[in-house]
């Protein structure tokens, strides 16, 4: 096959990222979540360590989402019909996507907690 140029290159790769925002209403989810992280953050002022973790956090569950969303479209053209196969790659795939969730989920309580209680004290 032909080199693509750059510019195609990451054409193509936004329009992937356009087709899980548009058919996966998880991806849409874990972007909204991601959107509210980073307005905590800014709120909360948290470290410069701390945003690593949780940009981490967020890179994971995203890139994990939408290798999700590559291997169902995959899975569904080679085989449209049940097959053990088929259902080991999505759930694999899936697998992936909650364990990466689980993990950001901790990364966000070792993050937050004492900042949010910190902000809850001052309120009360
Ligand atoms: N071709 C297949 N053969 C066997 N099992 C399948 C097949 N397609 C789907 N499944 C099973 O059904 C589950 C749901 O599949 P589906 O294609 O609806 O994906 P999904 O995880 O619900 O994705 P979406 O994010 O699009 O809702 C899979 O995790 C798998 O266990």
């Amino acid at each position: 096959m032909r080199r693509q140029p750059w510019r195609m290159t990451f054409r193509y790769a936004a329009e992937g990222v356009i087709y899980a925002l548009r058919t996966q209403i998880n991806m849409r989810i874990h972007v909204a979540a991601a959107l509210l992280v980073i307005i905590a953050g800014l709120i909360l002022r948290i470290s410069r360590l701390d945003w690593l973790f949780v940009c981490v956090a967020m890179a994971l569950v995203t890139v994990a989402e939408l290798i999700n969303t590559a291997v169902e479209a995959a899975v569904d053209l080679i085989s449209p019909d049940i097959h053990p196969l088929a259902k080991a790659a999505k759930d694999t795939a899936a697998g992936a996507v909650l364990l990466a969730a689980v993990f950001a989920v901790i990364i966000g309580i070792f993050v937050f907690y004492r900042p949010l209680l910190t902000l809850i004290r001052q309120l009360m």
